[in-house]
C-alpha cells in the first residue's frame, strides 16, 4: 500500500517554481531518504505534504486520501524546526501541551517513554530553553512519534548532534521501522542515508532526478568501476600488447610503479583485465574494485556533467 502519493506537485514562490512536477510513491514500511543540496526544494516538498503550504498545481495523497485531509494528520508526525521550541517550558510540559494541541493528551507515563526512546530519560524536567542543539533535534523525535504515527518525517534528524547519539537515532529509526512505521527522511549525511533508507531519490533544482535502491542506483552508475592492480615487472616485449589490451577494455589507463589502474563499464570486464596480465606473463599481487559511493552518485546528479573518479 502507497502512504504517499504525489502527482505532478508544484510549487512557486511569486514566479519562482521550487517543486517542479514531482511524481513520488512511498510504500508502507519504507525508509525512504530525501536528498540533496541546499535549496533543492525539500523541506517545500514536505511542507506540501503535512499541509503546512498549499501546491501551486498538481496533486497528493496521503493514505490513498487525497491530501491535504485532518485524518490524514493524525497518521502522520512531523519533526520540527528546533528553533520551534518555547524555551520557557520543560521537555515533559512541551510534549504534553502538543499532544493536548493535538485533541489527545498524552500521559506523564507515555511522554517519559517517549522520552527515553528518543535518549532524553534525564531530562524530562529540564527547560527546553537550556537544551543542546543535539538534544532539541532529539526532542523534535519526541513531539513527532509521541501520537505514534504511520508515517514520521525527519528533516536531518542527526545533523549537528554527537557520535554517540547518532548511533542512538539511527537505532532508533530502525526499531520505529520495525515496528511498521514508514519513514520519510532527509539528510545531507550519505553514509546515514545508504545505512539506513530502503530507496533514496536525489532532488535536483526543484527535480527529482534519479530514485531507487542503493543497488539501482549503483547499477545505473556501474560505468565507473574503478580496477586497481599492484603488478610484477612487465616484460618490455609484453609492454605494449598488454597496453593494447587494457585500452581495449577499459578507460582512463594509468600504469605507474607496478601498479595500474583503469575504470570498466561492466564486471566481467575485470576478468579480461586479469587474463590479458596472465597472457602477457605478468604477476598480479593484489586487485582492488571500487564501486561508486553514494556520496560520488550523489554529486554525479548535482553538478553538470559527470564526474568519473578514477583514484
Ligand atoms: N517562503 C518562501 N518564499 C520564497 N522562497 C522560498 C520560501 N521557502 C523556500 N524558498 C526557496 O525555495 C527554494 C527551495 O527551498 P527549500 O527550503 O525547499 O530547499 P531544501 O532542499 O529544503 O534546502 P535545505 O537543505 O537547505 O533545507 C530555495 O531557493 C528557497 O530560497
Amino acid at each position: 500500500m502507497s502512504v504517499i502519493n504525489t502527482k505532478q506537485l508544484y510549487k512557486k514562490y511569486g514566479s519562482v517554481p521550487v517543486v517542479k512536477g514531482i511524481d513520488l510513491t512511498v510504500e508502507k514500511g519504507e525508509i525512504f531518504g530525501f536528498l540533496g543540496r541546499n535549496g533543492a526544494g525539500k523541506s517545500t516538498f514536505i511542507n506540501i505534504l503535512t499541509g503546512i503550504i498549499h501546491p501551486s498545481a498538481g496533486s497528493f495523497s496521503l493514505f490513498g486520501v487525497s491530501g491535504p485531509n485532518d485524518k490524514a494528520k493524525t497518521r502522520i508526525g512531523v519533526m520540527p524546526d528546533y528553533t520551534s521550541f518555547d524555551g520557557s517550558m520543560t521537555a515533559m510540559g512541551y510534549l504534553r501541551f502538543l499532544s493536548e494541541l493535538s485533541g489527545n493528551k498524552a500521559s506523564k507515563e507515555k511522554c517519559l517513554a517517549v522520552l527515553k526512546k528518543v535518549g532524553l530519560e534525564g531530562e524530562a524536567n529540564k527547560k527546553t530553553g537550556k537544551f543542546s542543539f543535539g538534544m532539541k533535534k532529539k526532542l523534535g523525535i519526541a513531539q513527532a512519534i509521541i501520537h505514534e504515527p504511520e508515517l514520521i518525517f525527519l528533516d536531518e534528524p542527526t545533523s549537528g548532534i554527537d557520535a554517540e547519539s547518532v548511533i542512538h537515532i539511527h537505532q532508533l529509526i530502525r526499531e520505529l521501522n520495525r515496528e511498521g512505521k514508514t519513514i520519510f527522511m532527509t539528510s545531507h549525511n550519505l553514509d546515514e542515508v545508504e545505512k539506513l533508507c530502503t530507496r533514496i531519490a536525489i532532488m535536483k533544482d526543484g527535480q527529482i532526478v534519479k530514485i531507487g535502491s542503493m543497488d539501482e542506483l549503483r547499477s545505473y552508475y556501474q560505468s565507473t568501476i574503478i580496477v586497481k592492480i599492484k603488478h610484477g615487472k612487465i616484460p618490455s616485449s609484453e609492454l605494449n600488447q598488454l597496453k593494447q589490451w587494457l585500452l581495449k577494455t577499459g578507460q582512463g589507463l594509468e600504469m605507474k610503479q607496478q601498479h595500474m589502474i583503469i575504470s570498466v563499464d561492466q564486471e566481467k570486464k575485470i576478468a579480461d583485465i586479469i587474463r590479458a596480465f596472465n597472457q602477457c606473463k605478468v604477476d598480479i599481487y593484489r586487485v582492488e574494485v571500487e564501486e561508486p559511493s553514494l556520496e560520488e552518485i550523489f554529486l554525479d546528479e548535482q553538478v553538470s556533467g559527470a564526474i568519473r573518479k578514477v583514484m
